[in-house]
């Protein structure tokens, strides 16, 4: 199997006794970047998927075969394991089966399933849930749909914020006896929440955003975080970037003068441009 290595990287960072933060990933340059600055993981996440791809907020207008074909990209361009953020699975239980599929093919290391109700219900402004027994019908067909048993597939819930710290733990033990590899929370709002999830369960933590009191890895790591996101400013500063130069340039600055471009030898770093050069030698029989 092409991506096994990849996912058995991603086991071991949950299996470890360490906590990680992943870089932000979200098309072939930015993950060649956290490759290259040496990330163990990658996070892909919906949010970034749904910018990069449509230039869209996060409102689940991005398809399955979308965030998949960027997925593939990524692998395509690098090596570096990644974790993918499935939303809701696209769908019910039978869709969460289709997603897994693709995302698997795709090359993912691991993908999170989350119980929020999405697309957004109507006439609603607070995110809302789906039932704990639609949840963990969705995990079953998350682990059903592998044909990788290596594939990480992780239960997420955002109950701490959206019912209670308790609806989370009702939830993340259900998801725990479903099988699934991990558990991610989003919404956590203190130590003590935290330390009621790791009384409550026995998987590996992985935490989205989190405030500032969740911020020490050696804290996290002691309490089996073993992957702490640390959000997605590098499509940010992107771009800012981008304005940026398309700024100075609408505005008369000649291409030689423009300020804040990478060096050649970076770009040529992520466009691995020696191997292509070894390869055009060898295959094309031009010069190395
Ligand atoms: O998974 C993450 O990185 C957080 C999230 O839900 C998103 O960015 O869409
Ligand atoms: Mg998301």
């Amino acid at each position: 199997m092409a991506f096994r290595s990849r996912r058995e990287k991603l086991r071991l960072i949950l299996s470890g006794g360490t906590c990680v933060h992943p870089g932000s990933v979200y098309d072939a340059i930015s993950i060649r970047i956290a490759e290259d600055l040496g990330f163990p993981l990658g996070m892909f996440g919906g949010s970034v998927a749904s910018l990069a791809v449509l230039g869209d907020p996060d409102v689940t207008l991005i398809t399955l075969t979308e965030l998949a074909e960027q997925m593939r990209r990524m692998s395509r361009a690098a090596v570096l394991p990644v974790l993918v953020d499935a939303d809701h699975g696209y769908g019910n239980a039978l869709n969460v089966r289709r997603t897994v599929q693709e995302l698997e093919t795709s090359g993912a290391a691991g993908l999170t399933i989350e119980d929020t109700l999405l697309p957004a219900a109507f006439g609603e402004a607070k995110a809302q849930l789906i039932s704990l027994e639609e949840g963990v019908g969705k995990m079953k067909a998350a682990l059903d749909a592998r044909g990788d048993p290596s594939l990480v597939v992780m239960g997420r819930t955002g109950a701490a914020s959206m019912t209670s710290i308790e609806d989370a733990i009702r939830r993340a033990k259900a998801y725990e006896a479903a099988g699934v590899d991990a558990l991610f929370f989003t919404g956590i709002k203190s130590r003590a929440e935290l330390e009621a999830i790791v009384a409550a369960t026995r998987l590996p933590i992985v935490l989205g955003g989190a405030p500032d009191e969740l911020s020490a890895i050696d804290y996290l790591a002691s309490r089996r975080v073993r992957i702490a996101l640390q959000g997605h400013a590098p499509i940010a500063a992107a771009m800012q970037a981008v304005y940026e130069v398309q700024k100075a340039l609408r505005e008369g600055t000649l291409p030689k003068a423009l300020e804040g471009l990478p060096s050649a030898e970076l770009t040529s770093r992520v466009m691995r441009d020696a191997e292509v050069r070894a390869r055009s030698a060898d295959l094309l029989g031009l010069k190395k």
